[in-house]
């Protein structure tokens, strides 16, 4: 398990951000994603304590819906959470990517090591955390936590005319492929660099450092660690909780 004491390739400290600013329209309707609940928890809670839970992180920035900054604060103070850990919420923005971007203008500058964390993925074990921070901590600029995949991907074309099906062009090679998650970590200054810099929009913050030709490393991710994204997303986080709840004996 990483140590905050342990020396760092990128600074002595660990610093999560956690972008949790996202409607959830893929969730359906109701209050914004990361504030519904997962057997009576706020979703961002259970992301913010799994964040929490590596004795290295001692910083976390929550990037709130933009009109829900004193809601998350007021959660964030209404439940039981690491003393040793400092909590910060700063209003989010449009994108995910603007989101990180006004969380990382939060960073003080003796973090040298920052992950970057869905909201949307309460449930990734203390483990996949740490062997993310362990990783850069060993000199990484940029580190995912990702997965084989379970499926056959096709690259699909244009349908020739609307309503008509799309045409298969390319089964890419499974073996080759990744399924990535969150928490991503990053060397602090390679982090605020591919965000000062990439302007096209992506939907991880890794693809920001690959785009600075920069080496991004995978480590082992976690079934556990999925993301919530559509309503049997809920069932599953839900009966995971309660099967931890159970080898917990309570
Ligand atoms: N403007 C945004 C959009 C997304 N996120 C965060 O980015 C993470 C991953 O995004 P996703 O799962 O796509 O969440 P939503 O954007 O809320 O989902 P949807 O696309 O279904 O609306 C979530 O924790 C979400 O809160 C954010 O902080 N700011
Ligand atoms: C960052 C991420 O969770 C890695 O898989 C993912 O790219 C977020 O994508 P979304 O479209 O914002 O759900």
């Amino acid at each position: 398990m990483s140590d905050e004491s342990r020396p760092s390739s990128s600074g002595a400290r660990t610093a999560a951000v956690i972008p949790a600013a996202g409607r959830g329209v893929r969730l359906g309707p109701g209050a914004p994603k990361a504030l519904r609940t997962l057997n009576g928890t706020p979703m961002l809670i259970h992301a913010v304590r799994a964040m929490a839970a590596s004795r290295a992180v001692s910083l976390v920035i929550v990037v709130a819906p933009p009109e829900g900054a004193a809601e998350v604060r007021s959660l964030l103070d209404a439940h039981a959470l690491p003393e040793r850990t400092d909590f910060v919420v700063v209003p989010g923005g449009q994108t995910r990517q603007e989101s990180v971007k006004l969380g990382l203008d939060a960073l003080p500058p003796e973090y040298g090591t920052v992950l970057v964390h869905d909201a949307a993925r309460p449930l990734v074990p203390v483990d996949t955390v740490d062997a993310v921070i362990e990783a850069v901590r060993e000199g990484a600029p940029a580190v995912v936590p990702a997965l084989p995949l379970a499926d056959t991907v096709k690259e699909v074309g244009p349908a020739a005319a609307p309503g008509e099906p799309e045409p298969v062009v390319a089964t890419p090679d499974r073996a080759r492929l990744r399924a990535v998650q969150t928490p991503q970590g990053f060397d602090r200054a390679t982090l605020i660099r591919a965000h000062e810099t990439v302007t096209a929009d992506v939907t991880d913050d890794a693809s920001m450092v690959e785009q600075l030709g920069l080496r991004v490393v995978v480590v082992p991710g976690h079934e556990e660690a999925f993301k919530v994204t559509r309503p049997l997303d809920l069932v599953l986080a839900e009966a995971v909780l309660a099967r931890r709840r159970l080898n917990d004996g309570f």
